[in-house]
């Protein structure tokens, strides 16, 4: 399905979308594949899978060392690449590719989108592609069927507001505070009147991203959103235990939006 679609859907019916965070290749390529699977089956909607880059510079200590040590253990693009093959073949939730915009460049901004389209991406979200050099990359996403995702931020002017909403796709990723991704607290309330002009512009689902760390956190995002997004939380359990942990947290994620809708 597509990745507008199935956020769109959830956003029609109140349920909450459920995006979660994985990079590819940590500890190894096998692990990555049942972690997807366990996300799935605890109810995520979408995967937002990391192929990682040297120099994550929008990410925190957690997906930092997961992505070197990725490296460290041979991930690649092209072994990426097979991972998402495989994962079309044994599950029905829509991926996402999180790259820097130099893997991008370096593989060639044709070849990759033709890549990983052919095996079966919906999306794709370079957090360090500004808005004007999109251009190279949106309408070969848009003729490739990929959404080319697009950030807010609470520093995006609302001059920016309406130039960013009009070239999005799938969805708008909205980060919560200025820093780097990881677990921390943020008072969500505060992003009410951003989220509210981005309304005004935009009929696609929004999804709060950076920071979630807990179910009650995810909750209260929700209430902001349409959808959260959660990562470093997910990969430290990967880290420091094992998939079922990161089954169990998915599911606990999933419980308190259902709940949440409630209440
Ligand atoms: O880790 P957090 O705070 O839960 O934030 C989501 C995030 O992990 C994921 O979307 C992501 C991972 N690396 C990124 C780099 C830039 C923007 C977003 C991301």
């Amino acid at each position: 399905m597509k990745l507008a679609e199935k956020l769109c859907n959830c956003k029609s019916t109140g349920r909450k979308g459920l995006i979660i965070y994985i990079t590819a290749g940590y500890p190894d390529y096998h692990t990555t594949l049942e972690a997807v699977k366990a996300v799935e089956a605890a109810g995520a909607d979408l995967v937002e899978i990391g192929l990682p880059f040297s120099d994550p510079m929008a990410d925190g200590p957690i997906i930092q060392q997961a992505a070197a040590q990725a490296l460290a253990a041979g991930a690649t693009v092209g072994k990426t690449l097979e991972l998402v093959t495989k994962l079309k073949q044994e599950t029905t939730i829509p991926l996402a590719i999180m790259t820097y915009y130099n893997i991008v460049l370096q593989y060639g901004i044709d070849k990759f989108t033709a890549d990983f389209a052919q095996a079966g991406i919906s999306g794709l979200i370079i957090p360090d592609l500004p808005l004007e050099e999109s251009a190279a990359v949106e309408p070969l996403c848009r003729q490739m069927g990929i959404d080319l995702i697009q950030f807010i931020a609470p520093t995006t002017t609302l001059e920016r507001l309406k130039p960013i909403c009009s070239q999005a796709a799938g969805f708008l990723y909205c980060i919560s505070n200025t820093g780097v991704t990881g677990v921390r607290h943020i008072d969500y309330g505060q992003l009410a009147p951003l989220l509210a002009a981005v309304r005004r512009e935009t009929d696609l689902p929004l999804a709060i991203g950076f920071g979630i760390g807990t179910p009650e956190a995810a909750r209260q995002a929700a209430k902001q959103a349409d959808a959260v997004i959660v990562g470093s939380a997910v990969m430290e359990r990967l880290m420091k235990q094992d998939v079922a942990a990161v089954r169990e947290f998915t599911a606990s994620l999933r419980l308190a939006l259902d709940r949440g809708e409630q209440g």
